[in-house]
């Protein structure tokens, strides 16, 4: 903040003047380092598997039993011995007798010897005795006095289209790991295993308020010197694409009792606490001064990273608070690289920061900085290369080209231009 009205937060300031100069920055991989340090593990709950999706696995799972479990035809057809085709050929028909007839979800009632056949539906069970099923389009049949036979014309391996037990799985194999997030694929195999209620952990609740006096309600009409609030509604987003649950306490004045109150109410509720806004040196940086004046434990103010070079982290009874950059590019970078990890640690995850891979650069990036810049960026897949396209508007007050990226193009402190094809590092924006 720069100009307002009222006393109380500018008066608070100029008493903490020499803290709020003399920040002194920790590299962005120490200030993950050190939220990891303070990370609490949420507790366990029993969800449903229907309801499971997104959330972390609590236990690994292991399989009661093999799968598949029974014999599986992988063919509609005729279930027989494989020797019993030794002699077929174009010019020579074996005929087989049909002694049974095996449905999806049936048994077989026969075993089948050499002479007889089962007609077999795909996903059905394979009868002891066959060690083969005949696809249906290469048999013709023949019936007399009420009986039936299958010709065949040709010889097939001892094994064709059978799926072998335990050919997916064997029992006592590990299944899920704890910690594997739970999608499509991770549903299909406890559906498959029985797994009809999920051990996950609890979904951290994360508290966001916004500071700022310009701030207006979303659904509030435009006014000179105002602005909507638009970064709750942003992190509630990357929050819940997290794994969190946000809770929206909404955003308040720039006056320090009111942050106080805010945020040890926030505390003291939820699990985590996020704030936008309020954190640089202005006069009304009214979360820098609550963070330095005592009342919580302050782990760093500020990282040598752009944007959000002023984020804020500290610790009150155990519980981590995030005070964000009010800049929407600053707010957006500092949830991704702090609040998400936290989140997903807290979750239980195996994998909670954003992956890293490498890509061409796909035109110059001239800033120069001696802090690491985290510059929004657009993937390309160009001739089987990846080229990473910077913003072209990229500060962090920007708000508008946050939409446009699908990553955070890592710049480390330099002092000459990167050239276009410059191999950098890319961070990959998840859960968008
Ligand atoms: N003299 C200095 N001034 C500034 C410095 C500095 O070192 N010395 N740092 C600059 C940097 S870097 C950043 S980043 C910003 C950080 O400012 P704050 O985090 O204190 O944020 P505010 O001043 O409250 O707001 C900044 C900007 O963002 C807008 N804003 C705030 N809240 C929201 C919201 N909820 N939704 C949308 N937009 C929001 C606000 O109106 C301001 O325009 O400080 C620099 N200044
Ligand atoms: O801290 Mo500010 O976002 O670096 O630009």
């Amino acid at each position: 903040m720069t100009s307002q009205q009222g006393s109380e937060s500018s008066a608070a300031s100029s008493q903490h003047d020499n803290g709020k100069f003399n920040r002194r920055p920790i590299t962005p991989a120490a200030a993950q380092q050190k939220i990891a340090a303070y990370v609490q593990p949420a507790t366990l709950e029993e969800v449903k598997l229907h309801e499971a999706g997104g959330r972390f696995l609590a236990q690994s799972v292991t399989a009661p039993h093999p799968y598949p479990h029974f014999r599986r035809s992988g063919m509609d057809g005729y279930a027989l011995q494989a020797a019993d085709l030794a002699q077929a050929s174009s010019d020579h028909i074996v005929w087989l007798e049909v002694i049974d007839n095996i449905p999806c979800g049936y048994t077989p009632s026969h075993e089948i010897t050499s002479g007889y056949a089962a007609r077999i539906m795909t996903g059905a069970m394979v009868p002891d005795g066959a060690d083969v099923v005949v696809m249906l389009e290469m048999t013709e049949l023949r019936t007399e006095h009420g009986r039936t036979w299958v010709g065949i014309k040709r010889q097939v391996e001892q094994g064709k289209n059978i799926t072998p037990i335990g050919l997916e799985v064997q029992e006592g194999d590990l299944l899920l790991q704890q910690g594997a997030q739970i999608g499509a694929g991770e549903i299909s195999v406890l559906a498959t295993f029985g797994v009809h209620t999920v051990p996950v952990y609890r979904k951290p609740r994360v508290a966001i308020f916004s500071t700022g006096t310009e701030l207006l309600g979303v659904e509030e009409p435009i006014a000179p010197g105002k602005i909507r609030n638009s970064n709750s509604l942003m992190l509630a987003q990357q929050i819940a694409a997290a794994g969190g649950e946000p809770i929206l306490l909404g955003a308040i004045e720039d006056k320090l009792e009111l942050a106080r109150t805010m945020m040890m109410n926030a505390l003291e509720h939820y699990d985590l606490v996020v704030s936008s806004g309020g954190v640089s040196v202005g006069d009304y940086d009214i979360m820098g001064d609550l963070v330095r004046s005592g009342e919580v434990e302050m782990l760093f103010n500020k990282i040598s990273m752009r944007p959000g070079s002023v984020t804020t982290g500290a610790v009150k009874d155990g519980k981590l608070l995030f005070a964000l950059s009010g800049n929407p590019g600053a707010c957006f970078v500092g949830c991704e690289l702090l609040v998400r990890p936290t989140i997903r640690q807290m979750m239980g995850s195996q994998h909670d920061y954003l992956p890293q891979w490498q890509a061409e650069l796909g035109r110059e990036y001239v800033k120069i900085n001696s802090f690491t810049r985290y510059v929004r960026g657009r993937l390309e897949m160009e001739n089987g290369r990846l080229i990473a396209y910077p913003a072209l508007l990229d500060e962090s007050n920007v708000m508008v080209t946050i939409k446009d990226s699908d990553c955070l193009i890592v710049i480390p402190p330099t002092s000459e231009p990167l050239a276009a094809g410059t191999i950098v590092q890319i961070l990959r924006l998840m859960d968008r």
